[in-house]
């Protein structure tokens, strides 16, 4: 077979060819060989008969079954019987001759014929009874076996290896290697391609090595212990270049008309997909595209306008209010007292979500973050770890207690849901939280359209709720998280942010319209966010051919934008980049970027977090809140650690020391 291949591949060095007959004739042969030795031409014969018979039977299958029909001189049963006929003739000569010369002690038995014969005289003789052994007739049906049982398997098997094989091929080695000569023609320029790992055992290394040791107090060049691979790879290759994620080019975007772009066309450039497991943490709004996405997104629009968010402050007060009293429970005995306050601001915004998205039901709320926070911790595990297809479907002991979470999580959402639903049935539901917006705006969209389809399921409207918690939680708490930190460090600012909340709200409960006029806060909130993004990158996969600029890049190919990287780009930002200067955001956002698309700590596009208003509104209440309670200041035992693990938190907490005011 091979020496057929070389032939017509050898002649342009490559060449198209249907591997599929060859591969059968392959098996044919090899069966014709080990099993009829020196008749293995008369062997193959019998295989093109068995092939044919094959056929017939299928047609045979694929009609009507009409008990007794087998016995009808139709065309196709006369075939079949001549067939059966030819084969175990030709079989039984192959047989006589094979019997005669093994009486004569001339014949060769290596093959399985010989094999089988020799061991059927053995079981007679052995036993002396004719019943112990095969018929002739039975040996014929066990050769016939063997041409149908051994040549179609085995091609069928070796096809399906091939192509495994040729795909995994193609994955590990020739597609990376085919995009690779892409880029670097187009002037992109990378580390050369290692197979299966790439870039990420350098990248992963390097993370470790910089998070070894904490930065120094004053330093807010965070990039470099964040993304150091990535900063690595630009100063080697500039900023038109690319890294390896696995056996895929992550294309690096560095100029913000191009984030622009990529981030205003979603239907273009897509979500990569991940880790399936993942879908048992995150499902909802922030996972869908195109038109489920755009239903997805209209519904839940609803619940983030900035009336509903006013009706929300209440449950924003009441989840701070109980953070502060216990501040000041350990504060007040002495004056000042040292807090490490990352676990406390976990706790806040997971109250704020648990109020805002299930009011009344929040201390049941509060038990399905805790089950998620369990299961972002697995989920973490498993990313890290070499993805395996299937090994989900394993029941290892994590992917165990991943679905138990993910039930216990889902029936808990579901049993609040059915409460409401029962409670919207007598008209006693209290609709301000984001559950009751959320089906309201469901049962709108659905009776407006007169169909279902125009709606969410229940089960889409689980999904949702579990997104809150996963999108609103711990991204608002590293926002206030690293305020704290920057507003210990920089006295000035917090004494100005102090000032601000005291001039709008005295000793008062910050109203809404004071938190949407606080300006100095509000600065300081956006000068956090671009020092201390809480999710550093973004990436898209092109749903199609692209033209990006100079770049044509194919479907599928992979590009990143690094949020932390542009917020800290000297380019855009002045040589002060890396300092914290509130200032900068004197005149607004677009000011500050020079309308560039270089700041999107809440993505940008239609895209951008449905969420943001609300985060900056609760943040506005927790540090207004605190401001009016306390002056605070850096613990000495405060390490400087932030780390990305999904969002940038405090690698070693964050003590702080409160004074009462
Ligand atoms: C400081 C706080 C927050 C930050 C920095 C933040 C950041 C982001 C970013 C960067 C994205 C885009 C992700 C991507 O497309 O790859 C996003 C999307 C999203 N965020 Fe937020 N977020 C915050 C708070 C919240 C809150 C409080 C909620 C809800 C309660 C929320 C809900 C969402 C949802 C549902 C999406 C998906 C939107 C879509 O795909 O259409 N986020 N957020």
């Amino acid at each position: 077979m091979i020496s057929k291949w070389e032939d017509v591949v050898s002649v342009e060095g490559s060449h198209e060819i249907d591997v599929w007959p060859h591969l059968e004739q392959l098996s044919c042969d090899v069966i014709s060989r080990t099993a009829f030795g020196s008749s293995y031409e008369q062997g193959r014969k019998i295989f093109e008969l068995q092939k044919e018979q094959a056929q017939h039977f299928l047609e045979a299958e694929q009609s009507v079954y009409i008990s007794g029909w087998r016995f009808l001189p139709t065309k196709r049963n006369r075939r079949m019987k001549e067939i059966n006929k030819d084969v175990r003739s030709s079989i039984r000569g192959i047989i006589d001759k094979r019997l005669k010369a093994m009486e004569a002690g001339d014949a060769d038995n290596e093959d399985l014929l010989g094999i089988f014969l020799g061991s059927n005289f053995k079981e007679l003789e052995q036993h002396r009874n004719k019943d112990f052994g095969m018929s002739i007739e039975e040996v014929i049906e066990e050769c016939k076996l063997l041409y149908f049982a051994g040549t179609e398997n085995t091609s069928v098997w070796l096809l399906w290896t091939m192509i495994l094989l040729s795909r995994v091929l193609n994955w590990v080695w020739f597609t990376p290697k085919k995009l690779e000569k892409l880029l670097r023609e187009q002037g992109v320029k990378g580390n050369s391609y290692r197979i299966l790992y790439g870039d990420t055992k350098d990248l992963s290394a390097m993370i470790k090595e910089a998070t070894s040791k904490p930065l120094s107090l004053s330093d807010d060049d965070v990039a470099p212990r964040m993304m150091p691979f990535f900063l690595e790879t630009i100063k080697k290759y500039g900023k038109k270049s690319f890294i390896w994620s696995g056996p895929k080019p992550l294309v690096l975007i560095m100029d913000p008309k191009l984030i622009k772009e990529v981030l205003s066309k979603n239907y273009l450039y897509q979500k990569p997909s991940g880790n399936p497991l993942a879908a048992l943490l995150i499902q909802g709004l922030v996972s869908y595209e195109e038109d489920k996405w755009a239903k997805h997104r209209k519904i839940t629009n609803s619940a983030f306008h900035l009336e509903k968010l006013k009706n929300m402050l209440p449950a924003f007060y009441l989840s701070c209010s109980e953070m502060i009293s216990k501040w000041e429970d350990v504060v007040s005995v002495e004056g000042s007292h040292e807090i490490d306050v990352w676990p406390h601001l976990e706790q806040l915004s997971c109250d704020v979500i648990s109020r805002t998205a299930f009011g009344s039901s929040y201390e049941q709320g509060r038990k399905i973050f805790e089950l998620q926070k369990e299961q972002a911790q697995h989920f973490l595990k498993v990313v890290q770890s070499v993805y395996i297809p299937g090994w989900r479907f394993l029941p290892t002991k994590r992917n165990r207690r991943m679905k138990e979470i993910n039930k216990d999580v889902r029936s808990s959402i579901r049993g609040i849901i059915d409460k409401r639903l029962k409670a919207m049935e007598v008209g006693d539901a209290d609709n301000e939280d984001l559950l009751g917006i959320l089906l309201e705006s469901n049962f709108k969209e659905i009776e407006q359209h007169r169909n279902k389809d125009f709606g969410m399921s229940i089960e889409e409207v689980i999904e949702e709720c579990k997104l809150f918690y996963f999108a609103g939680a711990e991204t608002t708490s590293v926002l206030l998280l690293w305020t704290l930190v920057l507003l210990s460090r920089y006295q000035e600012w917090q004494t100005r942010a102090r000032e601000e909340v005291l001039q709008v709200f005295g000793n008062q409960k910050p109203d809404f319209d004071g938190l949407n006029h606080l300006k100095v806060v509000t600065m300081i909130l956006y000068e956090s966010l671009r020092l201390y993004p809480p999710g550093i990158t973004i990436s898209r996969r092109a749903n199609e051919d692209i033209v990006l600029g100079e770049l044509s890049l194919p479907a599928g190919s992979l590009v990143s934008l690094p949020i932390i990287l542009l917020h800290h780009d000297k380019e855009i930002w002045g040589e002060d980049a890396n300092k914290f200067n509130p200032e900068r955001f004197r005149d607004g956002l677009s000011s500050a970027t020079k309308g560039q698309v270089a700041y999107f700590p809440f993505n940008y596009g239609p895209r951008i977090c449905i969420g943001q208003n609300f985060a900056m509104l609760e943040a506005k209440m927790a540090l207004s809140m605190i401001l009016q309670s306390f002056s605070f200041e850096l613990s000495p035992s405060y390490a400087h650690a932030p780390q990305s693990i999904v969002t940038l938190q405090p690698q070693y907490g964050a003590p702080l020391i409160f004074h009462k005011l």
